[in-house]
C-alpha cells in the first residue's frame, strides 16, 4: 500500500492519465469541444466590437469592399479550419480551391490581435475586441486592400455576367455569373494587323487615361461599335477585348430588360473594370423587340450613373449595320470608336489557314485569291468551319473553301463594297478605324476595285472637309 503514496509513482500516473486524456481528445474529436468552451469563457471576459460588410449599398450598388473582404478570406489558410467549406475545382487541371461557407466563422490573426469574421447571408461581419479595435482595424483593413490587389494582380478569374428577367424580390440583383474563360484574343482573331494594332493601343490608352477623364469632368469610359455582316467575329472581338483588359463581361440581353429604369439598374449593378455588351443593338432598335426606349438606350451609352458608382468601364454594341440606326446613338462621346468587321478578304482568308490548317503557303493559294480579286467572300466563321470540317487533309479544305466561294460566295464581296460605298459617301466619320480594313485597301486588286479605291479616295477627301471627327487618333491623344 505504502507504494500509493510514493510521489513519483503518482506523479507517473498523473502523467499517464494526462496522456491518455489528450488521446480520447485528439481522437475523438472532443478537444475541439473544449476549444469552443475555452473560447466561449474568453468571450466573457472581453468587449467586442461588430461592424458589417454588405454586399450590396442601401441604393442597391455593389459594395466593392464586400468582394474585396470575401477574396482575402478565401485566400486565408485558416479557411481550412472552418466546420462547413466548398470545394470548387479550380483553374488548372487537378486544382481543388476551397470557399468559405455561409453562417461559418474564420478567424484572422493581424498584428497579434484576433479577428473573426463570419460570412452571413450577403453580409460579412467583422468582429474584433475592443480593445484592439483602435490598434488594429484601420492597418487591416489596409491589409485587406493590398493582399486584394495582389492577389487580383496575379490571378483575376474574369466573370461572365448576364441579366436575368426582372422579378419583384430580385434579392439577388440582377446578374447571374459564370466563369468567364472564352479563348479569344487578338492573336486568334484574322484581321488587318495594322487595325488590330489601333485598338490594342486605343485600349491601352484608355486604361492609362483615369487622371485625364477626371480633369475633364468626364466618365472614365470608352465606347465601342463593332458593326459588319454575321459570322465576322464581332462577338470573338469583345471576348478579345475583355481578355485583354483583363475586365469581366456583363451582356446585356435587352429583351430581358423590363423598362428604361430596369436598363439603368443593371448598370449601376455592374462593378468597375468591366466590359458591357449589348449584342445586336440595331436589331433590338428595328423589331422594337425590347422594353426599353430610345432615350432609354441614350442615357444609358451616357453612362449618367456610371460616374456614382465608379467608372472604370468599357461598353461595345455590336450590329450587324449602322444605315439604319438613329444618329443620335452614334455621335461622338455615345460611340467614340467604330470599327468594321468586313467578310474575308485574301489576307484574312491567309490568316485563318495558318491557324485553321497550319498552312503558310499551298498551290491553291493563287487560285483562292484570284476568286477573292473577282468579288467573292464568305463570312470567316463560314471558312473556318470548312477548315475545322477538313482539317486532316489542307488541299481538301482549299478546295470546299474554293467551292463554297464560287457557289455561296458570289458576288457577296462586291455585294459588300457597294454597301460600303453607299455608308462611306453619305458619312462623316473619315477616320474610323475599321475602315482601312477589307478588301479595297489591298495592293493589286481588279480593275473594279481600283475604280472603286478611286472614287472611295475622292470621297473621303472630300467628306474629310466636312467631317468634326470622332476618330481613334483624337482618342489617343487623350489617353
Ligand atoms: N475574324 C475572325 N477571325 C477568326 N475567327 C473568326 C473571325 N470571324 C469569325 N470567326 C469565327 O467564327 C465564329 C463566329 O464568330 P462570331 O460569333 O464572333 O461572329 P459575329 O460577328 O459575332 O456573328 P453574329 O453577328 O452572327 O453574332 C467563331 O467561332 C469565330 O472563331
Ligand atoms: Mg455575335
Amino acid at each position: 500500500m505504502t507504494i500509493l503514496y510514493n510521489p513519483f509513482f503518482l506523479l507517473l500516473i498523473a502523467f499517464i492519465s494526462l496522456f491518455l486524456f489528450r488521446v480520447v481528445l485528439i481522437k475523438t474529436g472532443l478537444i475541439y469541444i473544449v476549444k469552443k468552451k475555452w473560447c466561449f469563457i474568453q468571450d466573457c471576459f472581453h468587449v467586442y466590437q461588430f461592424f458589417k460588410v454588405s454586399e450590396f449599398n442601401e441604393s442597391m450598388q455593389r459594395n466593392q469592399l464586400y468582394h474585396k473582404v470575401l477574396v482575402y478570406l478565401n485566400s486565408l489558410t485558416s479557411i481550412e479550419d472552418s466546420d462547413f467549406t466548398n470545394l470548387f475545382t479550380g483553374k488548372k487541371p487537378n486544382e481543388i480551391v476551397l470557399r468559405l461557407d455561409r453562417n461559418q466563422v474564420i478567424e484572422d490573426d493581424f498584428l497579434g490581435a484576433k479577428i473573426f469574421w463570419i460570412n452571413e447571408d450577403k453580409t460579412l461581419v467583422l468582429k474584433i475586441r475592443k480593445a484592439d479595435k483602435r490598434r488594429v482595424l484601420r492597418p487591416y483593413l489596409q491589409h485587406i486592400h493590398t493582399v486584394f490587389d495582389e492577389l487580383d494582380e496575379k490571378k483575376r478569374d474574369l466573370k461572365l455576367y448576364m441579366n436575368v428577367r426582372h422579378h419583384h424580390d430580385d434579392q439577388n440583383g440582377r446578374w447571374r455569373s459564370v466563369p468567364f474563360t472564352h479563348p479569344s484574343t487578338f492573336e486568334t482573331i484574322a484581321m488587318e494587323s495594322d487595325l488590330k494594332n489601333k485598338v490594342k493601343s486605343d485600349l491601352d490608352s484608355f486604361l492609362k487615361a483615369k487622371q485625364y477623364y477626371h480633369r475633364l469632368g468626364r466618365v472614365w469610359k470608352r465606347s465601342y461599335l463593332l458593326y459588319g455582316p454575321s459570322g465576322t467575329g464581332k462577338s470573338s472581338f469583345v471576348a478579345a477585348m475583355a481578355n485583354f483588359l483583363c475586365y469581366d463581361v456583363y451582356d446585356i440581353d435587352l429583351s430581358k430588360v423590363s423598362d428604361d429604369s430596369d436598363l439603368k439598374f443593371l448598370l449601376l449593378q455592374s462593378t468597375t473594370k468591366s466590359v458591357i455588351v449589348i449584342e445586336d443593338l440595331d436589331r433590338y432598335l428595328a423589331e422594337r423587340s425590347t422594353a426599353v426606349s430610345l432615350s432609354g438606350i441614350l442615357n444609358f451609352m451616357d453612362g449618367i450613373l456610371s460616374s456614382s458608382c465608379g467608372e472604370e468601364r468599357v461598353m461595345v454594341f455590336t450590329m450587324n449595320g449602322k444605315d439604319n440606326v438613329d444618329p443620335a446613338i452614334l455621335r461622338p462621346g455615345r460611340i467614340d470608336v467604330h470599327i468594321h468587321f468586313p467578310l474575308c478578304d485574301f489576307t484574312a482568308f491567309k490568316t485563318l489557314a495558318n491557324s485553321y490548317l497550319g498552312l503558310k503557303d499551298h498551290k491553291l493559294f493563287p487560285q483562292v485569291e484570284e476568286i477573292f480579286q473577282n468579288g467573292a467572300s464568305l463570312s470567316p466563321a463560314e471558312i473556318g468551319e470548312l477548315m475545322i470540317a477538313n482539317r486532316n487533309s489542307p488541299s481538301r479544305a482549299l478546295k470546299s473553301v474554293i467551292n463554297a466561294l464560287q457557289t455561296d460566295g458570289d458576288g457577296r464581296g462586291a455585294l459588300n463594297i457597294g454597301r460600303r460605298l453607299g455608308e462611306n459617301g453619305s458619312r462623316k466619320s473619315v477616320e474610323e478605324i475599321g475602315e482601312p480594313s477589307g478588301v479595297f485597301c489591298k495592293e493589286g486588286g481588279a480593275h473594279a476595285v481600283r475604280e472603286f479605291k478611286k472614287w472611295y479616295g475622292l470621297l473621303r477627301v472630300k467628306s474629310s472637309r466636312k467631317s468634326q471627327s470622332f476618330d481613334l487618333s483624337s482618342g489617343q491623344k487623350e489617353g
